[in-house]
């Protein structure tokens, strides 16, 4: 009997209570010398990062505080990973939080490099610093020759995508360790990122708060804090899908009737999600999301010089660069189960009629990016997104992909007289066992329907008809899933596309190009909007995608499920 119970096994790193979310609350502080990590975070906040060395509202002072603190980070050791950062996942977790803020902190703080008008300022620096300069005084201590050393370098770009060996090191060490890749994640950003409001009370919606942002601000803890309702909410949706796959294993008419009852509650649950998603405008400020927060979330894959990439120091060989995504909701291993569960094919490799066929697959040239993360380069979206996953997430998922019964089913069937159990006709290609009639060109089957799915089409057993509602509440799932989307769409929209139009307010306006290092405050006027090159056409999404084309495929491919019509 194929082993459905594992859909919530420790092996997962999924708990019964939690879900994807680890059963204890993260580790709010880590201990021994990697105190130093933390309190380099601590000093992050007190340095006052802000994004692109700070706009208009920062102040020398504050650039040149920021600026230690990124030299501070150069200058750390590099760490060992031991002792029980290793023997602890729950040490080795919150380093790679840590970790994670430190380098995004560290990168997305730089100010923009300027080009060469600052080569004799830099030289002047290096002069001054080095007791030389001509007609200066020469009373510039030697922390000041540093920082104005440091200032040169860094509007020369010399640090711009590099991660400093002393974060890069331990970081890539412990993504190895975890089986996730060194950037910062969803699963860093919310599934290891809370704390309890009170201990004694344990997970409930109302009982947990975020515990790092980059911002500060209530409308980025309310960004992660959503996802990490729809997590918790998500525990049931598991439940859920555990069960139905243990009746989907009998498959008779009670097996039947209880899985369609399993889908109402499932359409319940998802309704939830939808309603938690829609809580995202409450509190989270959409000007301060898309200029104030989204931007610290960047990647190798869309540095704000062009994505060039990272290079890793001290692990990768010189000059090589790494081009990791930055983290998005999409990397929400729940959403992904839903979808494998209800057999919604993003790969467009199953039957599905003829519109979903045609229709591209969303995102493919942009696979190159991911060769470091080994990821397959005609990769959908999806299936990128999960490499970004915990490996034990993944495992999952891939263990729920490939979940059949069907030579199973076919004994229980003969053995309980049920022989020629048979698919509906509708629609005709996409059953399990008329897939031989539908193979493409290399003779290559496509990939049978997922368990819920196959009983939800076949329509009869020896001639018999079912009576039972089974194909209206799995289509009624799948609707609900489709309403997520809707809302989700709705929220991209608010939260990115109408922001890319508009300019950065003054406190998010980056340094302009011409910034000498000398000004108190500088105006941009909008004259470099973070997202330049991102602006004009179709704004993309953190991951990088073409964001409207991709979350409609992502919609239609919901809805070119359904067995009956859309209602
Ligand atoms: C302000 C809030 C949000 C914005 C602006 C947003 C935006 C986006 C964007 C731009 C994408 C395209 C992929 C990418 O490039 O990253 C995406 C994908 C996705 N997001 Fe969100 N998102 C938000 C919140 C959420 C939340 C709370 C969830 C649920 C946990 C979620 C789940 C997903 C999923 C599953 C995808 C993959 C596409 C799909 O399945 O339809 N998002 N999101």
């Amino acid at each position: 009997m194929p082993d459905t119970s594992t859909l919530a096994a420790a092996d997962f790193d999924i708990d019964v209570r939690s879900g994807f979310l680890p059963p204890e609350a993260p580790l709010s502080r880590l201990s021994d010398v990697y105190e130093e990590w933390e309190s380099k975070l601590e000093g992050a906040a007190h340095a006052g990062l802000s994004l692109y060395g700070g706009g208009p509202t920062t102040n020398f002072h504050r650039r040149a505080s920021a600026r230690r603190w990124r030299r501070s980070i150069r200058e750390m050791p590099i760490l060992p990973l031991q002792g029980v950062v290793l023997a602890d996942i729950r040490h080795a977790r919150r380093a790679h939080l840590v970790l994670s803020f430190l380098a995004h902190f560290y990168l997305h703080s730089q100010p923009e490099p300027t080009e060469d008008s600052l080569a004799p300022l830099a030289q002047g620096w290096n002069e001054a610093k080095d007791g030389k300069g001509k007609g200066r005084e020469h009373d510039v201590s030697l922390e000041a020759a540093d920082d104005a050393a440091d200032a040169a370098q860094e509007a020369a770009g010399i640090y711009a995508a590099t991660v400093p060996a002393s974060l890069a090191v331990p970081w890539t060490g412990l993504s190895r360790h975890l089986d996730l890749p060194p950037i910062l994640t969803y699963a860093t950003t919310v599934l290891w990122n809370w704390q309890y409001k009170d201990p004694a009370r344990g997970l409930a919606l109302d009982n947990v708060k975020i515990r790092n942002t980059f911002s500060g601000t209530a409308s980025e803890e309310h960004f992660y804090l959503i996802s990490l309702l729809i997590e918790l909410r998500g525990v049931e949706a598991l439940e859920l899908m555990r069960i139905s796959l243990d009746e989907a294993f009998v498959a008779d008419h009670l097996a039947r009737r209880r899985i369609a009852h399993y889908l109402s509650r499932l359409v319940a649950v998802v309704h939830d999600l939808t309603t938690l998603l829609a809580k995202m405008k409450e509190a989270c400020d959409p000007v301060t999301f898309y200029w104030g927060i989204r931007p610290w979330f960047r990647g190798g894959d869309s540095a704000p010089r062009g994505g060039q990439g990272w290079i890793y120091e001290g692990v990768d060989e010189p000059g090589q660069k790494r081009l990791l995504n930055g983290p998005s909701a999409g990397q929400s291993s729940l959403i992904h189960a839903l979808d494998v569960f209800l057999d919604v094919d993003h790969t467009r490799l199953k039957p599905r009629g003829a519109a979903h066929s045609a229709r591209q697959q969303p995102d493919v040239a942009h696979a190159l990016s991911e060769r470091d993360a080994g990821i397959k380069e005609n990769a959908t979206f999806m299936e990128k997104m999960q490499m970004y996953m915990p490996g034990p997430h993944r495992a999952f998922l891939t263990h729920l992909r490939n979940l059949s019964f069907d030579d199973d089913h076919e004994t229980f069937c003969r053995l309980n007289g049920l022989e020629g159990a048979s698919p509906s006709t509708s629609p005709p290609s996409d059953s399990a066992s008329s897939s031989s009639d539908d193979m493409d060109v290399d003779n290559v089957p496509p990939p049978p329907s997922h368990p819920i799915r196959s009983l939800a089409i076949a329509k009869e057993v020896s001639g018999k008809p079912f009576q039972d509602d089974l194909a209206s509440a799995y289509d009624a799932a799948l609707i609900s899933l489709r309403v997520l989307r809707d809302e989700h769409m709705r929220i991209a929209a608010l939260y990115i596309i109408s922001q890319a139009r508009k300019q950065p307010p003054p406190e998010y306006a980056p340094l302009p190009k011409n910034f000498t290092g000398r000004a108190e405050v500088e105006r941009v006027a909008g004259a470099q909007q973070s997202d330049a090159k991102e602006a004009p056409g179709a704004p993309k999404g953190t991951g990088g995608t073409d964001l409207v084309s991709f979350l409609k495929a992502c919609r239609s491919n919901t809805t070119d499920a359904l067995l009956g019509p859309l209602r």
